[in-house]
């Protein structure tokens, strides 16, 4: 375009002063990259004695983040150049770079850094600078530094003033060359020409640009809405809301690499970010965990991870169903594993929870643990009525003591209580530890007797065990279990006589306390088959009655020596009691149909989030995070290995409230630092989070925020998106398209009655050669299908049908994407939650409504918006009646003139 000539001379100084300095800057990061010279042993050598390993330590991390910087620096020496006058006038101009900045330019920032987000802001914008000086944005330049053969040139650099723009500049240096060419021109062709590159290296506004490669583009500037929130503080619950392509993954991948900086927090989180470090041993760099729906999504962010200079292990980013398994399985003691211990065994489709479970999961969570709160104080106000009663008199005034302070506690006090039972807790421990000697001395006196008569009796004992049937010593008798929980050595031995020695013990324990409480012993248990046959061999009678005795004391006094651990443990049992006990009023599950061993996805999440939030509440308090080592709180240590200091959640709408709330119990409670986002529209899961309502019930100061500005799509895209949610009833969103950026696109083009496979692969490839004909080169492209089975047959012939074109399409089975190199990609539509392509054909949709009926509406609208330019639909049939009112989108093929092509200069 032609620009005037003030514009322009204002423009050509522009670029002469950013390639200066682009060179500059690399220049000096070089020379320190390349000096090698550190922060380090020289300069300490005359401190050296008193020098500790942890400077080192820390020194060495210095050194390390210098030389990551500085090599970022020599490859990209800044991406922003704002010019901003004071309240006198006086102008300054800023250079932003990616990463902390190096020493010697005075007016270099880091974009994470409170100065850096000038680069956000639009001309005519006011920002207070740290200092409080107010200053006025005049200029903005977003520069995309590429080192040449012979110097710096910015490519694309978008530049905007308060006289012009912003226009697009495609080489800065050309600029530059092309004004000593015009001097030196004397032929007029040759000035003809000149003057012509000169307007087409100028374009007026912005151009939206091809996306070439399968992963997140880089967008080193974010808009001033984005960047708002990016810079929000780490100690925010925040959840990003907007509907696709506005840029949301993209804040929060940008926010994480700055709030991971520790130079770049504030004073006040820098120290809380420290203390929680010491007190932990957790380094904050490494102290984040975030969730993603897929693992294709996982893949997709890498790079954009290694961009923000964060190693994106498999160890931070999970998908729940990932954790899940862990934390139940390992941390928590919920899921069985083969080495014992474990209440349940998960199972995908378990045919246990009714509708009601579906539809109203915080309720039924409510529900779940209010009951198994009031069971597990109602057992100890049981257990203290027995003490209460016991003969024993100390016992008695114990039982009196620990009652009273059960009755003073209200109800769901449960950690003041927890804080008035650890003061008894010493005399329960002497009282229990006085009456188990007492007791074991008992039971073995009579094991001595047997062996005096039979040396080989432990033996004996020992084989009859191993000779019991695996189901009775796994399926013991409930309340059996329940007691000897508590009295069993959790390091048990399983085989030999210490095995034998133990079964032993229990076997007449068992017998025991059945005396004294006159309830049998199940014949078919474990322990019952022992004590049968045991025979004579136990305690006598009477003996039998006062062990009996004192063992149901120790039983009910052992609820008051840990009691906050058997809160906690209990969990999962107490899950399975309430389960058997709703499943006969039939409330929230089937009344049959399943194994109580067995447990559904979804209820274990119930179980899960009880057992944090159980731990977090009493964590969360001052007092008992100062006396965590004390052994009344020991039991909540391990829990503290699990915090994290950030948590981040991608596609949130995916997860369940319970999920997210499972979540964010995992943010550590000094820094609660919490950030989500999604859209409501895009929700891809029967049990995903509906409405603003149950994200606030996750968090009742959840910061819900809301952008607008959707980037991916073309205009014509975009349009057929809204149509969309307005056809299936989505709730309608605020969405505009970015300001200056030239949107128009193409149509979407639609095929109907393509009944057979190679009438659709023909059609797709004719399409394709039509991008690659306009875009000059193929771009990232995806072609989605219903289901796993279609995904090599249809990479196959689309392969041999673009194998003219030296194209080659490969076939991403479960959700797994390989290599970067080629272009064409065929998915399952169910992995393809949050990525984007510069064009995608979605094929069969009208089959899709008859493969996910509850969620059709839903994937057709997170299927068409991964498309930011192209989209082609196929149906077998006509297009599903819900969305034949946008039949008017749709035009057949993209035959269209290139100058219509988004990405073409216009
Ligand atoms: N400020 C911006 N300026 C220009 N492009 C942007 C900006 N922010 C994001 N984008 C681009 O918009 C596209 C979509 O971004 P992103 O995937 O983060 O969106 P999203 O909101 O997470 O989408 P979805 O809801 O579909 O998952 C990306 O190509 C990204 O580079």
């Amino acid at each position: 375009m032609e620009v005037s000539k003030e514009s322009r001379q204002h423009i050509e100084q522009l670029a002469e002063e950013a390639l200066t300095q682009l060179g500059s800057i690399a220049a000096a990061a070089k020379s320190k990259l390349h000096d090698g010279r550190a922060l380090g042993s020289d300069v300490m050598a005359s401190i050296n004695t008193m020098t500790s390993g942890a400077t080192v330590q820390r020194l060495d991390q210095i050194n390390q983040a210098n030389r990551d910087s500085y090599a970022v620096l020599e490859r990209e020496p800044a991406i922003a150049r704002v010019v901003v006058a004071d309240e006198e006038g006086e102008e300054r101009t800023y250079y932003i770079c990616r990463t902390t900045p190096i020493t010697g330019f005075s007016n270099l920032a880091s974009y994470r850094a409170p100065v850096g987000r000038l680069a956000s802001l639009s001309v005519g914008a006011e920002f207070t600078l740290p200092n409080g000086d107010i200053v006025e944005v005049l200029e903005r330049a977003q520069l995309r530094p590429s080192a040449l053969a012979n110097g710096w040139d910015s490519r694309n650099t978008v530049v905007e003033a308060k006289h012009f723009g912003p226009l697009t500049i495609e080489s800065l240096r050309a600029l530059l060359t092309e004004v000593v060419g015009e001097e030196v021109t004397e032929d007029l062709l040759g000035q003809l020409l000149a003057e012509e590159t000169v307007k087409a290296n100028i374009i007026d506004g912005v151009r939206r640009s091809v996306i070439t490669k399968m992963g997140l583009r880089d967008q080193p500037v974010l808009d001033q809405y984005q960047d708002e929130i990016f810079r929000l503080p780490l100690d925010k619950r925040l959840l990003i809301l907007g509907p696709p392509g506005t840029g949301k993954t993209t804040t929060l991948i940008r926010r994480l690499g700055q709030k991971l900086d520790t130079a770049f927090l504030e004073e006040g989180e820098q120290r809380l970010v420290e203390m929680v470090a010491t007190a932990q041993g957790t380094v904050h760099a490494n102290s984040w965990l975030m969730f993603t729906p897929t693992e294709l999504l996982k893949q997709y962010l890498k790079e954009a991870f290694a961009r923000e200079d964060v190693p994106a292990s498999d160890q931070r980013i999970k998908t729940w169903q990932d954790y899940r398994r862990e934390l139940a399985r390992n941390a928590f003691g919920v899921l069985r594993t083969a080495s014992g211990g474990g209440t349940f065994v998960l199972k995908d489709s378990l045919p246990s929870l009714s509708a009601g479970a579906l539809d109203r999961p915080i309720q039924w969570f409510d529900d779940f643990n209010t009951w198994q709160r009031n069971a597990y104080v109602q057992e100890l106000h049981e257990a203290a009525n027995m003490l209460r009663e016991a003969k024993v008199p100390e016992v008695q005034s114990l039982g009196e003591r620990l009652h009273n302070i059960l009755t003073q506690a209200g109800d769901g006090a449960l950690a003041s209580t927890f804080g008035s039972l650890a003061a008894e807790l010493p005399k329960v421990q002497a009282l229990v530890a006085g009456l188990k000697e007492a007791s074991d001395g008992k039971i073995k006196a009579a094991l001595n007797l047997q062996l005096n008569r039979n040396r080989a009796f432990l033996d004996e004992l020992a084989r009859f065990i191993d000779g019991l049937q695996q189901a009775q010593t796994t399926d013991a008798d409930e309340q059996d279990e329940l007691d000897a929980d508590e009295e069993e050595d959790t390091t048990a031995p399983r085989t030999g006589r210490a095995a034998a020695l133990n079964a032993y013990m229990q076997a007449v324990r068992a017998q025991a306390r059945s005396a004294a409480s006159k309830r049998a012993v199940s014949k078919s248990s474990r322990n019952g088959k022992i004590i049968e046959w045991l025979a004579e061999r136990g305690l006598t009678e009477t003996d039998r009655v006062e062990v009996g005795a004192s063992l149901l004391v120790q039983t009910n006094a052992r609820r008051f020596v840990n009691p906050v651990k058997r809160y906690l443990d209990g969990i999962p049992k107490r899950y399975r009691a309430f389960r058997r006990e709703r499943q006969q009023a039939e409330n929230w599950y089937h009344n049959e149909g399943f194994e109580a061993r067995d447990i559904h996805p979804l209820e274990l999440d119930i179980v899960l989030l009880s057992i944090l939030r159980a731990a977090g509440d009493l964590i969360s308090r001052p007092n008992i995070q100062r006396d965590i080592d004390s052994s009344a709180w020991s039991a909540l240590q391990p829990f503290l290995g699990h915090y994290r200091n950030q948590v981040l959640v991608d596609e949130a709408t995916d997860f369940s409230p319970i999920q997210l709330a499972c979540m964010a119990a995992l943010a550590h409670p000094r820094l609660r630092s919490f950030f989500a986002c999604g859209d409501f529209n895009q929700r891809l899961t029967t049990w995903g989070a509906r409405s603003a309502d149950e994200m606030k019930w996750v968090f009742a100061d959840f910061d819900i925020k809301e952008i607008t500005v959707s980037y991916r799509q073309s205009k014509q895209l975009n349009d057929l998106a809204r149509a969309m949610i307005r056809a299936v009833g989505g709730s309608e969103q605020n969405v505009s398209l970015p300001a200056h950026v030239d949107s128009g696109g193409v149509a979407p083009a639609l095929l109907e009655h393509a009944t057979d496979t190679a009438i659709v692969v023909s059609w797709l490839a004719d399409r394709i050669r039509e991008i690659e004909r306009f875009v000059g080169q193929l771009p990232s492209t995806a072609i989605f299908v219903n289901a796993e089975d279609d995904v090599a047959p249809v990479a196959e012939a689309l392969n041999e049908a673009l194998s003219e074109d030296n194209n080659q399409v490969i076939a991403c089975r479960e959700g797994q994407a390989v290599g970067q190199e080629s272009n064409v990609r065929v998915f399952d539509i169910q992995h393809i939650k949050g990525l984007e392509f510069e064009a995608v054909f979605f094929v069969g949709i009208d089959q899709l409504a008859a493969k996910h009926p509850a969620l059709f509406d839903k994937y057709l609208y997170v299927g068409t918006t991964r498309a930011a330019t192209y989209l082609g639909v196929t149906c077998e049939g006509a297009l599903p009646p819900a969305i034949e009112s946008l039949r008017a989108h749709f035009g057949q093929d993209w035959q269209a003139p290139a100058s219509q092509q988004a990405g073409t200069e216009q």
